[in-house]
Protein backbone atom coordinates (compact mmCIF):
# COMPACT_ATOMS: atom_id res chain seq x y z
CA UNK A 1 0.00 0.00 0.00
CA UNK A 2 0.74 3.72 -0.86
CA UNK A 3 0.59 5.70 2.45
CA UNK A 4 0.03 10.09 1.52
CA UNK A 5 -0.99 12.06 4.67
CA UNK A 6 -1.64 15.24 3.24
CA UNK A 7 -1.97 18.07 5.51
CA UNK A 8 -6.01 19.30 4.79
CA UNK A 9 -9.05 17.97 3.45
CA UNK A 10 -8.77 20.00 0.48
CA UNK A 11 -5.62 18.77 -0.57
CA UNK A 12 -6.63 14.65 -0.20
CA UNK A 13 -9.15 15.67 -2.83
CA UNK A 14 -7.13 17.27 -5.25
CA UNK A 15 -4.87 14.32 -5.26
CA UNK A 16 -7.91 11.92 -5.13
CA UNK A 17 -8.49 14.02 -8.44
CA UNK A 18 -5.07 13.82 -10.19
CA UNK A 19 -5.41 10.01 -9.65
CA UNK A 20 -8.76 9.86 -11.21
CA UNK A 21 -7.44 12.15 -13.91
CA UNK A 22 -4.08 9.96 -14.68
CA UNK A 23 -6.69 6.86 -14.93
CA UNK A 24 -8.81 8.93 -17.37
CA UNK A 25 -6.28 9.75 -19.94
CA UNK A 26 -5.12 6.52 -19.92
CA UNK A 27 -8.15 5.63 -21.50
CA UNK A 28 -9.10 3.40 -18.13
CA UNK A 29 -12.43 4.56 -18.27
CA UNK A 30 -14.50 2.29 -15.70
CA UNK A 31 -14.88 4.31 -12.35
CA UNK A 32 -16.25 2.37 -9.07
CA UNK A 33 -17.37 5.56 -6.65
CA UNK A 34 -17.86 5.57 -3.45
CA UNK A 35 -20.60 8.02 -1.03
CA UNK A 36 -20.16 9.36 2.20
CA UNK A 37 -18.47 12.76 3.10
CA UNK A 38 -14.86 10.84 2.31
CA UNK A 39 -15.13 11.17 -1.29
CA UNK A 40 -16.56 14.94 -1.28
CA UNK A 41 -13.62 16.45 -1.62
CA UNK A 42 -12.57 14.90 -4.64
CA UNK A 43 -15.95 15.37 -6.54
CA UNK A 44 -15.87 18.98 -5.87
CA UNK A 45 -12.10 18.81 -7.70
CA UNK A 46 -13.91 17.02 -10.84
CA UNK A 47 -16.74 19.41 -10.75
CA UNK A 48 -14.94 22.04 -10.91
CA UNK A 49 -12.38 20.06 -13.59
CA UNK A 50 -11.97 20.20 -17.48
CA UNK A 51 -12.53 16.33 -17.28
CA UNK A 52 -14.65 14.84 -19.92
CA UNK A 53 -16.84 12.14 -18.50
CA UNK A 54 -19.06 11.07 -21.43
CA UNK A 55 -17.12 8.42 -22.35
CA UNK A 56 -16.92 6.64 -18.92
CA UNK A 57 -18.59 4.45 -16.80
CA UNK A 58 -19.72 4.43 -13.25
CA UNK A 59 -20.46 2.12 -10.50
CA UNK A 60 -20.76 2.68 -7.13
CA UNK A 61 -20.19 0.80 -4.22
CA UNK A 62 -24.11 0.49 -2.45
CA UNK A 63 -27.68 1.83 -1.84
CA UNK A 64 -29.62 1.97 1.07
CA UNK A 65 -32.57 -1.23 0.52
CA UNK A 66 -35.54 1.23 0.43
CA UNK A 67 -34.73 4.24 -0.89
CA UNK A 68 -35.30 5.30 -4.44
CA UNK A 69 -33.48 7.53 -6.49
CA UNK A 70 -35.66 10.65 -5.50
CA UNK A 71 -34.83 10.46 -2.15
CA UNK A 72 -32.48 12.95 -0.69
CA UNK A 73 -30.52 10.38 1.64
CA UNK A 74 -29.98 7.51 -1.10
CA UNK A 75 -26.89 7.62 -2.43
CA UNK A 76 -28.04 7.61 -6.20
CA UNK A 77 -29.41 11.19 -5.45
CA UNK A 78 -25.88 12.08 -3.48
CA UNK A 79 -24.08 10.76 -6.83
CA UNK A 80 -26.31 13.06 -8.81
CA UNK A 81 -26.08 16.67 -6.92
CA UNK A 82 -22.50 15.53 -5.91
CA UNK A 83 -21.09 14.63 -9.47
CA UNK A 84 -23.32 13.48 -12.66
CA UNK A 85 -25.41 16.34 -13.07
CA UNK A 86 -22.05 18.25 -13.29
CA UNK A 87 -20.28 15.46 -15.03
CA UNK A 88 -22.43 12.78 -17.08
CA UNK A 89 -20.97 9.95 -17.86
CA UNK A 90 -21.27 7.46 -20.68
CA UNK A 91 -23.38 4.85 -18.10
CA UNK A 92 -23.55 5.23 -13.95
CA UNK A 93 -24.93 2.14 -12.29
CA UNK A 94 -25.94 1.92 -8.62
CA UNK A 95 -28.11 -0.86 -6.90
CA UNK A 96 -31.72 -0.05 -7.10
CA UNK A 97 -32.32 0.12 -3.21
CA UNK A 98 -36.30 -0.26 -4.86
CA UNK A 99 -35.80 -3.75 -6.09
CA UNK A 100 -37.08 -5.66 -3.13
CA UNK A 101 -36.06 -8.93 -5.27
CA UNK A 102 -32.90 -9.55 -3.61
CA UNK A 103 -32.10 -12.43 -6.22
CA UNK A 104 -32.91 -10.19 -9.38
CA UNK A 105 -31.11 -7.01 -7.91
CA UNK A 106 -27.92 -9.37 -6.97
CA UNK A 107 -27.62 -11.02 -10.40
CA UNK A 108 -28.45 -7.44 -12.72
CA UNK A 109 -25.38 -5.54 -10.70
CA UNK A 110 -23.08 -8.71 -10.28
CA UNK A 111 -24.01 -9.07 -14.72
CA UNK A 112 -23.02 -5.30 -14.84
CA UNK A 113 -19.79 -5.53 -13.10
CA UNK A 114 -18.83 -8.04 -15.42
CA UNK A 115 -19.34 -6.00 -18.49
CA UNK A 116 -17.81 -2.66 -16.67
CA UNK A 117 -14.48 -4.37 -14.55
CA UNK A 118 -13.40 -1.71 -12.59
CA UNK A 119 -10.02 0.64 -13.50
CA UNK A 120 -10.30 2.72 -10.31
CA UNK A 121 -11.87 2.31 -7.04
CA UNK A 122 -12.48 5.06 -4.91
CA UNK A 123 -13.70 3.92 -1.06
CA UNK A 124 -13.94 5.62 2.45
CA UNK A 125 -13.82 3.95 5.65
CA UNK A 126 -16.36 3.04 8.29
CA UNK A 127 -15.36 3.86 11.42
CA UNK A 128 -15.78 -0.07 12.31
CA UNK A 129 -13.27 -1.09 9.14
CA UNK A 130 -16.34 -1.29 7.08
CA UNK A 131 -15.70 -0.46 2.99
CA UNK A 132 -18.89 -0.14 0.97
CA UNK A 133 -21.31 -1.32 3.33
CA UNK A 134 -19.41 -5.06 3.87
CA UNK A 135 -19.78 -4.84 8.00
CA UNK A 136 -17.08 -6.63 9.68
CA UNK A 137 -17.82 -10.42 9.54
CA UNK A 138 -18.22 -9.94 5.84
CA UNK A 139 -17.18 -12.91 4.26
CA UNK A 140 -13.76 -11.95 1.98
CA UNK A 141 -15.51 -14.17 -1.03
CA UNK A 142 -18.28 -11.97 -1.10
CA UNK A 143 -20.21 -10.41 -4.11
CA UNK A 144 -22.70 -8.24 -4.26
CA UNK A 145 -25.50 -8.79 -1.20
CA UNK A 146 -28.04 -7.64 0.66
CA UNK A 147 -26.45 -6.08 4.23
CA UNK A 148 -27.98 -5.82 7.51
CA UNK A 149 -26.40 -2.05 8.65
CA UNK A 150 -24.58 -2.80 12.56
CA UNK A 151 -25.59 -0.80 15.05
CA UNK A 152 -22.58 1.35 14.34
CA UNK A 153 -22.80 2.16 11.36
CA UNK A 154 -26.88 3.43 11.61
CA UNK A 155 -25.61 5.88 14.49
CA UNK A 156 -22.87 6.94 12.30
CA UNK A 157 -24.83 7.30 9.20
CA UNK A 158 -27.66 9.20 11.39
CA UNK A 159 -26.18 12.44 10.70
CA UNK A 160 -27.19 12.47 7.22
CA UNK A 161 -30.84 12.32 8.16
CA UNK A 162 -33.57 13.41 10.82
CA UNK A 163 -33.10 10.50 13.24
CA UNK A 164 -31.52 7.47 13.36
CA UNK A 165 -34.75 5.32 12.84
CA UNK A 166 -35.14 6.92 9.59
CA UNK A 167 -32.00 5.34 8.77
CA UNK A 168 -32.64 2.46 6.63
CA UNK A 169 -31.38 -1.09 8.44
CA UNK A 170 -30.26 -2.53 5.13
CA UNK A 171 -28.56 -2.03 2.31
CA UNK A 172 -27.22 -3.45 -0.98
CA UNK A 173 -23.41 -3.54 -1.40
CA UNK A 174 -20.99 -4.52 -3.93
CA UNK A 175 -19.34 -7.65 -1.76
CA UNK A 176 -15.49 -7.46 -0.60
CA UNK A 177 -14.11 -10.16 -3.54
CA UNK A 178 -15.75 -7.57 -6.47
CA UNK A 179 -13.81 -4.86 -4.75
CA UNK A 180 -10.65 -6.57 -4.77
CA UNK A 181 -11.04 -7.19 -8.20
CA UNK A 182 -10.39 -3.20 -9.34
CA UNK A 183 -7.49 -3.23 -11.15
CA UNK A 184 -6.48 0.37 -8.99
CA UNK A 185 -7.78 0.86 -5.68
CA UNK A 186 -8.01 4.83 -3.62
CA UNK A 187 -8.98 4.75 -0.05
CA UNK A 188 -9.85 8.43 1.66
CA UNK A 189 -9.93 8.92 5.02
CA UNK A 190 -9.94 11.92 7.52
CA UNK A 191 -10.82 13.04 11.02
CA UNK A 192 -9.35 11.36 14.25
CA UNK A 193 -12.60 8.96 14.29
CA UNK A 194 -11.44 6.83 11.86
CA UNK A 195 -7.98 6.39 12.91
CA UNK A 196 -8.41 3.28 14.57
CA UNK A 197 -9.94 1.54 11.78
CA UNK A 198 -7.29 2.99 9.41
CA UNK A 199 -4.06 1.46 12.11
CA UNK A 200 -5.98 -1.46 12.03
CA UNK A 201 -6.60 -1.25 7.95
CA UNK A 202 -2.62 -0.98 7.10
CA UNK A 203 -1.06 -2.49 10.75
CA UNK A 204 -3.22 -5.36 12.03
CA UNK A 205 -3.98 -8.57 10.91
CA UNK A 206 -5.91 -9.25 7.91
CA UNK A 207 -9.16 -10.47 9.30
CA UNK A 208 -12.96 -10.74 8.08
CA UNK A 209 -12.99 -8.51 11.47
CA UNK A 210 -11.94 -5.44 9.78
CA UNK A 211 -13.05 -5.82 6.39
CA UNK A 212 -10.69 -2.67 4.78
CA UNK A 213 -7.59 -4.95 6.06
CA UNK A 214 -7.86 -7.16 3.06
CA UNK A 215 -6.17 -4.24 1.22
CA UNK A 216 -3.22 -5.25 2.52
CA UNK A 217 -3.56 -8.24 0.00
CA UNK A 218 -4.28 -6.32 -3.18
CA UNK A 219 -1.12 -5.42 -5.30
CA UNK A 220 -2.17 -1.54 -6.23
CA UNK A 221 -3.82 0.53 -3.28
CA UNK A 222 -3.48 4.23 -2.44
CA UNK A 223 -4.53 5.53 1.29
CA UNK A 224 -4.90 9.33 1.09
CA UNK A 225 -5.26 10.22 4.82
CA UNK A 226 -5.14 13.52 6.90
CA UNK A 227 -2.61 14.02 9.90
CA UNK A 228 -5.54 12.93 12.62
CA UNK A 229 -6.60 10.00 10.08
CA UNK A 230 -2.76 8.65 10.34
CA UNK A 231 -2.25 8.98 13.90
CA UNK A 232 -2.45 5.74 15.17
CA UNK A 233 -0.25 4.69 12.80
CA UNK A 234 3.41 3.58 14.54
N1 LIG B 1 -21.48 2.96 2.76
C1 LIG B 1 -20.77 4.13 3.09
C2 LIG B 1 -19.30 3.86 2.92
O1 LIG B 1 -19.02 3.62 1.56
C3 LIG B 1 -18.49 5.02 3.44
O2 LIG B 1 -17.12 4.80 3.22
C4 LIG B 1 -18.75 5.19 4.91
C5 LIG B 1 -17.94 6.30 5.53
O3 LIG B 1 -18.60 7.52 5.37
P1 LIG B 1 -17.94 8.92 5.52
O4 LIG B 1 -17.05 9.09 4.35
O5 LIG B 1 -19.09 9.89 5.50
O6 LIG B 1 -17.20 8.92 6.81
O7 LIG B 1 -20.13 5.49 5.05
C6 LIG B 1 -21.08 4.64 4.48
O8 LIG B 1 -21.30 3.64 5.40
Amino acid sequence: MEIIVLDSVEAIGKKAAEIVKETLITGQENFGLATGSSPEGLYKELRESDLDFSQATSVNLDEYVGLGANHPQSYAYFMQEQLFDSKPFKASYLPNGLNSNESDEISRYEAILKEHPIDLQILGIGTNGHIGFNEPGSSFQSVTHKVNLTPSTIEANKRFFESADQVPSQAYSMGIKSIMQAKKIVLIAFGKNKADAIAGMIEGPVTEDLPASILQKHPNVTVLLDSAAASKLS
